[in-house]
């Protein structure tokens, strides 16, 4: 068969998983390798979460309209009861995963028996699944194709996954431990610096190595990263000669960003509308990821500090899903007017974040430290303070402070009910943040070029995503 004819034939099948900071990368990426090759189609399995009803709509209004891309929903399944969510959200996601193995096995067979009827070849290729999807590896060996884990965040995160889960589940970390020696990380990592769910028994440590223990049954590793800022860590893990080859393919930036019921295109843009009244880089943007919220208490020193400044703010501030507060009642008395008559200041509960980042007036970023927030702030060059909240975010701050240098630390192991953050930290941070002498500016621009020149012809990123595709149609 001439190779024409065999590359026609080569698809791909996508299983992201349904939350904003997992939906972000792996779209982009399935538009990237369409782009790169037209010879691949890719079919999105596409999966309806109960706490995320928009990641329908921003998958259909992301790859609707691209002709090598169809969309198949699986279906709805009954989610795990709620008190699982209590051990852990990574727990909960794992177990709704497995849920659907039937569907997915069943949806496979049928796009195998139904587009290709009379074939022998195996004219799908592979399984791009996202990290927490790993219960479809065996759906796909069952059937002879191959998977690929897509990891949404870091390679330090999947070394910390790789090198320390392998311990028996009885044995979580706990305070005796002392620091960790991760793979490819420079400094010893202190334990305040592990995502919660390394100390949960009965929840995130049983999901996490439950993950864990699959990554290495996949054909490759695909990472939303670029060599540049991780090739130690890369090398590293490689070194074992038990993982599967790693493809940096990033940093992979949704321009369009996702969409929010919380954001309709009048609110769009009138944040636009004031960031263009302000003069350039005198405006920090605080914004804590898809799910990141505060308390009262923490919400009025965020507000006190802000004042205290006088540094000039788009905040997207959200409501606590748990508690149903409404955020901006916790604000101080008399804030809200200061920040309207003084014209210091907008609010808003979902901002389009890329677009934000990406305008003159910015000139900071107080964030939550979510791997899609830090890489869109590199490739903007816009510098952070970093602020984590919850799953590996005080793993990235810690990395993005100690280990490279790229952002200011005001918190780096905020966890949930853990001590206030005070009014005059927040101050004295974001007036740091917002010193343009700060070595940690220069950094960020030199990173920014750096991330800028990997993602184009003969960069890395680019190169790593032509091997990727030659070992998925068999080329090596
Ligand atoms: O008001 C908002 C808030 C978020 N975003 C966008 O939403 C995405 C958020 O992604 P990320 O910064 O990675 O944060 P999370 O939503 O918290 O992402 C989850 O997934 C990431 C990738 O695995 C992890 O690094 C995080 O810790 C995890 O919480 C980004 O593209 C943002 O630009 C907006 O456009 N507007």
């Amino acid at each position: 068969m001439a190779e024409t004819e065999i590359q026609k034939k080569t698809e791909l099948i996508f299983i992201p998983a349904p939350g904003t900071g997992h939906l972000t990368s792996a779209l982009e990426f399935a538009q990237l390798l369409i782009k790169r090759n037209n010879n691949l189609s890719i079919t999105v399995l596409c999966i309806k979460f109960p706490f995320t009803p928009f990641s329908d709509s921003y998958i259909k209004s992301v790859l609707a309209s691209q002709p090598h891309i169809q969309l198949i929903d699986l279906p709805e399944v009954e989610p795990p009861p709620q008190e699982e969510l209590l051990k852990s959200v990574e727990y909960y996601i794992l177990n709704f995963m497995e849920s659907l193995v039937p569907h997915v096995k069943a949806t496979i067979h049928n796009i195998l028996s139904s587009s290709y009827p009379n074939s022998d070849s195996k004219p799908v290729v592979g399984l791009v699944i996202d990290f927490f999807c790993v219960s479809f590896i065996d759906v796909g060996n069952e059937v002879g194709i191959p998977s690929y884990l897509f990891m949404t965040s870091n390679v330090g995160f999947l070394s910390l996954m790789l090198s320390h889960l392998k311990r028996q589940i009885e044995d979580v970390f706990n305070d005796s431990d002392s620091e960790l020696l991760i793979p490819g990380f420079s400094n010893l990592v202190p334990l305040s610096a592990l995502p919660d769910a390394c100390f949960s028994k009965h929840g995130g440590y049983v999901a996490y190595y439950k993950l864990a223990k699959r990554f290495r049954d996949t054909k490759g590793i695909i990472v939303n990263t670029f060599s540049e800022l991780e090739q130690h860590a890369i090398d590293a893990l490689l070194s074992d000669g038990q993982t599967p080859p790693i493809y940096a393919v990033g940093p992979l930036i949704g321009l369009k960003g996702p969409p929010s019921p919380n954001l309709d295109q009048a609110q769009h843009d009138s944040i636009l509308k004031w960031l263009d009244e302000q003069p350039p880089t005198t405006v920090v943007f605080l914004c804590f990821g898809s799910m990141g919220s505060f308390g009262p208490s923490q919400t009025r020193e965020i507000a006190v500090g802000l004042k205290l400044s006088g540094v000039k703010f788009l905040w997207a501030m959200r409501s606590q899903p748990t508690t149903g507060n409404n955020a901006e009642e916790a604000l101080p008395e008399g804030f809200l007017e200061w920040m309207e008559v003084e014209g210091k200041g907008m609010l808003c509960e979902w901002a389009p974040q890329v677009e934000v980042l990406a305008h003159k007036a910015i000139g900071g970023f107080v964030s939550h430290c979510g791997w899609n927030s830090i890489l869109e702030s590199l490739w903007l060059g816009v510098p952070i303070l970093t602020w984590p909240i919850y799953a590996e975010q005080q793993l990235n701050a810690f990395r993005m402070v100690k280990e490279w240098g790229l952002a200011m630390e005001l918190k780096l192991d905020y966890r949930r009910g853990s001590d206030l953050v005070t009014a005059e930290e927040i101050e004295k941070g974001l007036r740091q943040l917002m010193d343009k002498d700060n070595l940690v500016c220069k950094k960020v621009q030199e990173m920014k070029e750096l991330a800028r020149k990997a993602v184009l012809s003969g960069g890395s990123s680019f190169i790593s995503v032509g091997k990727l595709i030659d070992n998925m149609i068999g080329r090596n």
